[in-house]
């Protein structure tokens, strides 16, 4: 790692933005964070975020603003952790105010509704002249605000990016792996929230503990299909950013995608559920696009296409999951 002190943008002030910006300041980055919210803003700035991080002290010397000409400019590398939705309003806004040659890590995790575009493709688009890398991994905010020991990947084409991201975030406690391989990552990130929610599903409906392992498993072929045919590799997804995190997410309540399955798995409603909390259920909002996309490229994927059909209501989760269990039994490996 280099010894230059880096200049860190980070977009977003949810667990996951302000749970960057202590590890960015764990690495003696500089940082400086935007926040829609003023309120969340200025408890960033005091070292907490009570709604979405409680009970957490910050590191110190977060700056934080509602505005992102207080934040971007001069930045050497900007995390980008609002949901996945939001990443192409907020990069149209954010562009102009970009440094040349500045390392943007992609820290959001899902499939842009409506285009099918992974968040790379949104981020070329919007913010053609940045350097763009995705961190992912096996990340649970709280854990990693409290600088409790975390793995993550940082994947880009441009290796002194990845370096640049990896230097500005990295320490002892938060162990920055390096990759050259965007699409397995960012595939893994965002399918792994999909399983994780046919995961959840089955726990809720009482299916035991078999059950849900086994998806986990098949749901890890899935992301290995899909990551491989959009030009991803199989030791990506084997890695970190899919089967680390699908570990992680599926069998842990404190996932957000999984606390969603369980409480469908139990009888509620999506949109009550969805109205019963505020963190953002990527999988939820990233379901459609991944079936979308294995249609469209002819890739199999059951289990997301069953959670799709599920979430829109085509089928409900008993036929969803005698539709899984009629399928026929094939070879375990196969693209
Ligand atoms: N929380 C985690 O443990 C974690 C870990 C790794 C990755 N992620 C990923 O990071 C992303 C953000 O997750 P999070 O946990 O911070 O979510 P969150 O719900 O805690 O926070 C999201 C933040 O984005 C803001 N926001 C929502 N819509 C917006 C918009 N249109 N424009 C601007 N801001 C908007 C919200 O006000 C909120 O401050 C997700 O893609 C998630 O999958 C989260
Ligand atoms: O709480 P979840 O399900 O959004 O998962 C958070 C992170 O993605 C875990 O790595």
């Amino acid at each position: 790692m280099s010894g230059k002190t880096h200049s860190v943008a980070v977009l977003g002030g949810g667990a996951w933005g302000t749970a960057l910006a202590c590890a960015a300041r764990r690495a003696g980055s500089d940082v400086r964070l935007w926040a829609r919210n003023p309120d969340v803003a200025a408890g960033i700035s005091g070292g907490s975020n009570p709604t979405r991080l409680p009970g957490v002290t910050l590191s110190s010397g977060i700056d934080a603003s509602t505005e992102l000409d207080a934040v971007l400019p001069g930045a050497d590398c900007v995390l980008l952790a609002v949901p996945a939705q939001a990443v192409r309003g907020i990069m149209e806004n954010a562009a102009p105010l970009l440094s040349d040659g500045v390392a943007v890590a992609i820290c959001a995790k899902g499939v842009e509704r409506g285009t099918l575009k992974l968040m790379t493709d949104v981020v070329a688009e919007t913010a053609p002249a940045a350097r763009i890398g995705v961190l992912s991994g096996p990340t649970f905010a709280g854990e990693v605000a409290r600088g409790l020991p975390t793995a993550v990947v940082i994947a880009a084409p441009d290796e002194e990016a990845a370096k640049t991201i990896q230097s500005a975030v990295g320490s002892g406690s938060f162990r920055a792996y390096l990759s050259d391989d965007t699409v397995g990552a960012e595939v893994g990130g965002a399918v792994k929230n999909v399983v994780a929610l046919a995961a959840g599903i089955a726990t809720g409906r009482g299916l035991g503990e078999n059950a849900r392992a086994a998806l986990v498993s098949r749901g890890l072929a899935e992301m290995i299909r899909l990551a491989v045919t959009l030009g991803g590799r199989a030791e990506t997804v084997m890695g970190l950013a899919g089967a680390g995190d699908l570990i992680l997410t599926a069998m842990s309540e404190t996932s957000r995608n999984t606390s969603f399955g369980m409480a469908l798995g139990s009888g509620r409603s999506a949109r009550e559920t969805l109205a019963a909390r505020k963190a953002v259920t990527e999988g939820y909002w990233s379901a459609q696009a991944v079936a979308a996309l294995a249609e469209r490229h002819g890739v199999d994927m059951p289990i997301a296409q069953a959670v799709n059909a599920i979430l829109s209501e085509k089928l409900d989760i008993d036929s969803a999951i005698g539709a899984l269990l009629d399928r026929p039994v094939s070879a375990e490996f196969r693209m």
